[in-house]
């Protein structure tokens, strides 16, 4: 279980990008951060594996505090905190293979790492995975060999590898056509129950978002507006996170049929 509470990032002496920020995720729950551009989206989640400093608050993972975690103690913390990103983050001349295996530096020693000579184990535990997300048969391929949705299947392969208790992914599909996204998201939810993986995902598709996540966060100013079911996401959410201006009316799908528990939080 992810726990964040009264979290908040401020960069310098601006004003905090993140203010007093409070969230639950549980296990195996998929959950999408929507907000305009700047509302503190990636913020949030490099907050959470300490690719920025939170300014204060708590982040437990599992019980286990990250905001203090220093030296050591960090860098274990870190192997169970997997992150998908927009633009993969792949190495290109590497092997997908060698790529996935990336996923367990935190794990081997200096040596093993140097001369890629990984444990057995690790690498049946990578031809499962990729077996599992369809890419086994481009194991030897180079990365750039791949198309983008193929790519993006290694990135959450090797994020996968590090055995991670929360997956962070930053707007995994922004780069993928329309029909390549919607098997990322299918993909994400899939493993999420597997593998009892709670999955935060910074989207700015919220068409997307309401169809294959079952939780919308919604983030203004740094502020989480909205939290609550898609079906609760009704027009007045989405104005009220992007103000009527950023999400086109055709990004927000049928209107609901049933408001429950989706709460608009008061802005002020
Ligand atoms: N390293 C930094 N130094 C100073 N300000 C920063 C830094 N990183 C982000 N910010 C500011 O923090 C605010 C939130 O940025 P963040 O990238 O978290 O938003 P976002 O919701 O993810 O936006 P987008 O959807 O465009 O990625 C923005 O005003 C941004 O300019």
């Amino acid at each position: 279980m992810l726990e964040i509470s009264k979290l908040v990032k401020r960069y310098g002496r601006d004003e905090p990008v993140l203010k007093e920020l409070d969230l639950m995720v549980e296990g195996s729950s998929v959950v999408s951060i929507v907000g305009a551009s700047g509302a503190g989206k990636s913020t949030m989640l490099r907050c959470i594996n300490r690719l920025v400093e939170p300014t204060s608050g708590s982040i437990r993972l599992n019980g286990m505090e990250l905001v203090t975690l220093k030296g050591g103690a960090l860098r274990r913390a870190r192997r169970k905190i997997g992150m998908v990103f927009q633009g993969f983050n792949l190495i290109d001349r590497l092997t997908v293979m060698e790529n996935v295996l990336a996923g367990r530096l935190g794990y081997v020693n200096l040596y093993q790492a140097i001369s890629r000579r990984y444990p057995q184990a690790d690498i049946e535990r990578a031809f499962t995975l990729m077996e599992r997300v369809g890419i086994a048969h481009y194991a030897n391929k180079r990365a750039d060999e791949l198309s983008g949705g193929e790519r993006q299947r290694v990135g959450v392969v090797r994020a996968l590898m590090q055995e991670p208790e929360v997956l962070l992914a930053d707007e995994p599909t922004a780069s993928l056509d329309p029909r390549t996204s919607e098997q990322i998201m299918v993909l994400l939810q899939s493993l999420a129950s597997e593998l009892s993986l709670p999955v935060l995902i910074n989207i700015h598709n919220v068409a997307q978002a309401k169809t294959y996540t079952e939780r919308i966060v919604g983030l203004r100013h740094g502020k989480m507006i909205f939290d609550g079911a898609p079906a609760d996401f009704t027009k007045d959410a989405l104005d009220a996170i992007y103000g009527g201006i950023e999400a086109p009316e055709e990004e927000l799908t049928a209107e609901p049929d049933k408001a429950e528990s989706g709460v608009i939080h008061d802005q002020t």
